[in-house]
């Protein structure tokens, strides 16, 4: 017999669990009242018949799969008889698709309400997280003009590598610090130039360093190319532009000249500031967060809790 506690129970199968993001949105949705992981025998977890029997008894499907390992997991969906999951990917793969719905809820009004709508979601990527957040406001509000030269430099844990770069890492085998995406074309590019709404391609440094994880974004400005804004007047948009209380946060910077990666580990929240100098015109606008926290498995499980109203 069905209770109707049971009746609004979600299952939600995660293609990918045993690895670093669905490891930990299991984690997250285990305190997710009215969530139900229903999970694949680890000797079949790549098994294709195994997972479409996952996938045919889910409401919702979590691609947490490299990217290649994410369209085959969208064709399996959309080949299964009689059943239509709903599908939340964690991958590169189809975050600039014009058919999926962007799984950043807070990028403009409305957002949160499209996920909540949408059969197929893509959760954004983790450098993308805090580079949209900081320029998409200052585009759209007509502060930064969209052809501005942008310059994004960021540095990442080495969780983000995923599983390989974690074992590399931890082995011992991988440098302290390394620059990487210097053939300009980094997979978060695309991405990056849709939801910033910049029409001209942005220099992205991203960088890795030995620490597990934790994510910098940084962006400087030469103000006084700006037409006239000010550091306040940054600020002040990106203020308006996300409100108190919710899970972007814009942080004054009042005597701060230093900032670390790691303080936000562990949380799903991201913190935006803007330092500046008002003598020489200069800013650099700064979004802090936990790669796998708001850059993906806390986003993951935002987008899931909007997608299944839990
Ligand atoms: N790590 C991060 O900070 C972030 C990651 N992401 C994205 O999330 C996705 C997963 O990344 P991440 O968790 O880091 O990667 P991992 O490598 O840690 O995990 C991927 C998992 O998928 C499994 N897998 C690979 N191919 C298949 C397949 N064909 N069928 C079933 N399972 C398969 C892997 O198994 P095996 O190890 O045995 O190959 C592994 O368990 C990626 O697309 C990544 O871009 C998004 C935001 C941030
Ligand atoms: C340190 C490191 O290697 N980071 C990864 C980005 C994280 C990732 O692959 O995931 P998302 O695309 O979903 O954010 C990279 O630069 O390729």
């Amino acid at each position: 017999m069905t209770s109707p506690q049971d009746n609004q129970t979600k299952k939600i199968f995660i293609d990918g669990e045993a690895g670093t993001t669905g490891l930990e949105i299991r984690e997250k949705l285990g305190a997710v009242a009215g969530a139900q992981i229903i999970s694949i025998d680890p000797a079949r977890r790549k098994d294709a018949q195994a997972r479409r029997e996952m996938m045919r008894e889910a409401d919702l499907v979590v691609l947490c799969l490299p990217d290649d390992a994410a369209r085959e997991a969208v064709a399996m969906v959309d080949s299964l008889e009689g059943a239509r999951p709903r599908i939340l990917d964690a991958s590169t793969a189809h975050r600039t698709d014009h058919a999926w719905v962007y799984g950043f809820a807070e990028m403009e009004p409305g957002q949160a309400q499209m996920i909540a709508a949408a059969d197929r979601v893509a959760n954004p990527g983790c450098y993308p997280t805090g580079a949209i957040a900081l320029l998409r406001p200052l585009v759209e509000k007509g502060v930064l003009p969209e052809d501005f030269p942008v310059t994004i430099n960021a540095v990442s844990g080495y969780s983000g590598g995923g599983r390989q770069m974690i074992e590399q890492y931890e082995q011992g085998e991988a440098p302290n610090f390394t620059l990487y995406g210097l053939n300009f074309s980094h997979k978060h590019l695309p991405e990056l130039l849709k939801y910033t709404k910049l029409a001209r391609r942005p220099i992205f440094v991203p960088s890795v360093g030995k620490f597990h994880q934790g994510m910098l974004i940084s962006i400087p400005l030469h103000l006084d190319l700006l037409g006239g804004a000010s550091a306040a007047d940054l600020e002040r948009t990106l203020a308006n532009w996300y409100g108190d209380g919710g899970l972007v946060r814009v942080i004054p910077t009042q005597e701060e000249t230093r900032i670390e990666p790691e303080a936000l580990n562990g949380a799903d929240r991201m913190e935006l500031r803007v330092f500046s100098h008002p003598e020489y015109a200069q800013a650099v606008l700064v979004a802090r967060l936990d790669n796998l926290g708001k850059g993906a498995s806390g986003a993951a499980v935002q987008n899931i809790r909007l997608m299944l109203g839990l």
